[in-house]
């Protein structure tokens, strides 16, 4: 069982882009202002750190662990937990970064699938978990689920089979697939120390329907304040105001998506309406033109601003 101080993932968490130098470094001295502007600005008290958004897979462990370093110092008093992803595609990467937050004081590390060699059942991809997990015996321990990136599509309900018997720090899923009848399993086999997170921006009303204890993702980073509305709105029962929330925010992504959404635009879109510095992606993603950086704020802003 887990201990009773333990938290659970719940309410709107975002996964935080990470701060780079116009030449291309990780920039720590955005970090701390960076905390403040999602708690002051848009009501978010837990994040997930070094994730897709986090452009992690394309970071050292180096960089990775002193990323992981300053969130957890800098949102310390400040944020309710900073969940730290560990996935790598080598183990032993992997291992060492879950020790490192574990002494770090992470509040949970999550973990990906290696894509590049790809585990073929749900025993080869629990092998490989409880390995990570057994790198830091002490932290909450979720499994992340991003087919669409890692194009690793074996089921989670398959994964969750009594888990805890090989990883005792099992806690839950984060999961960004569009396959909601295999969430709505995981929230029916979850337990109660457990969290289901949801993790598809464009759809996670649906997610709420399958019983989602939270959602995680890009867009909360400048739709977090809004978001967190929709979440009141959906456990007042006032279903037309969280679809009208969730019917801006899939208006804003496809308007980026026919203009061409990708890290980079997501990144400067939450650079303009914020006022940080993230500056641009790191290569193979490349910066957004400028032209369409201004459009996409420009329905940014004629969706939320000033409601
Ligand atoms: C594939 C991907 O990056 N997924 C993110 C997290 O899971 C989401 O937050 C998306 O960025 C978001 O749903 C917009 O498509
Ligand atoms: C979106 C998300 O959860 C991630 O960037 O890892």
């Amino acid at each position: 069982m887990a201990p009773a101080t333990e938290k659970r993932m719940t309410g709107v968490i975002a996964a935080t882009f990470t701060p780079l130098t116009s030449e291309g470094e990780i920039n720590l001295s955005v970090i701390g202002p960076y905390i403040d502007y999602l708690i002051e600005k848009q009501g978010v008290k837990i994040i997930f750190v070094n994730g897709t958004t986090g452009e992690s897979m394309s970071l050292t462990v180096a960089e990775r662990k002193a990323l992981a370093e300053d969130w957890c110092h800098k949102a310390k008093g400040k944020m309710d937990q900073v969940v730290v992803h560990v996935g790598c595609m080598s183990l032993r990467d992997a291992q060492e970064l879950a020790r490192h937050a574990s002494e770090i004081k992470a509040d949970g590390i999550a973990v990906i699938s290696p894509s590049f060699f790809k585990p073929c059942t749900a025993a080869d991809l629990r092998a490989f978990l409880r390995e990570v997990a057994s790198a830091a015996p002490t932290v909450p321990f979720y499994y992340y689920h991003i087919p669409s990136i890692t194009g690793v599509n074996v089921p989670v309900r398959d994964v969750l089979i009594d888990i805890e018997e090989i990883i005792p720090t099992f806690r839950g899923v984060k999961f960004s697939g569009s396959d909601l009848m295999d969430f709505g399993q995981c929230v029916s086999m979850g337990h109660t120390h457990w969290s289901a997170v949801y993790g598809v921006d464009e759809q996670l009303l649906a997610g709420l329907a399958m019983g989602a204890n939270g959602v995680v993702g890009s867009t909360y980073n400048y739709v977090g304040s809004h978001v967190n509305k929709l979440l009141t709105a959906f456990e007042n029962g006032d279903q037309l105001q969280a679809r009208t929330i969730q019917f801006k925010l899939q208006e804003l992504i496809c308007f980026a998506i026919k203009i061409g959404f990708d890290l980079g635009m997501n990144k400067q879109l939450a650079s303009e309406v914020s006022g940080l510095s993230l500056g641009p992606p790191r290569l193979p993603l490349i910066p957004c033109p400028q032209d369409r950086v201004a459009s996409v704020v420009q329905k940014y802003r004629s969706l939320f601003q000033n409601c």
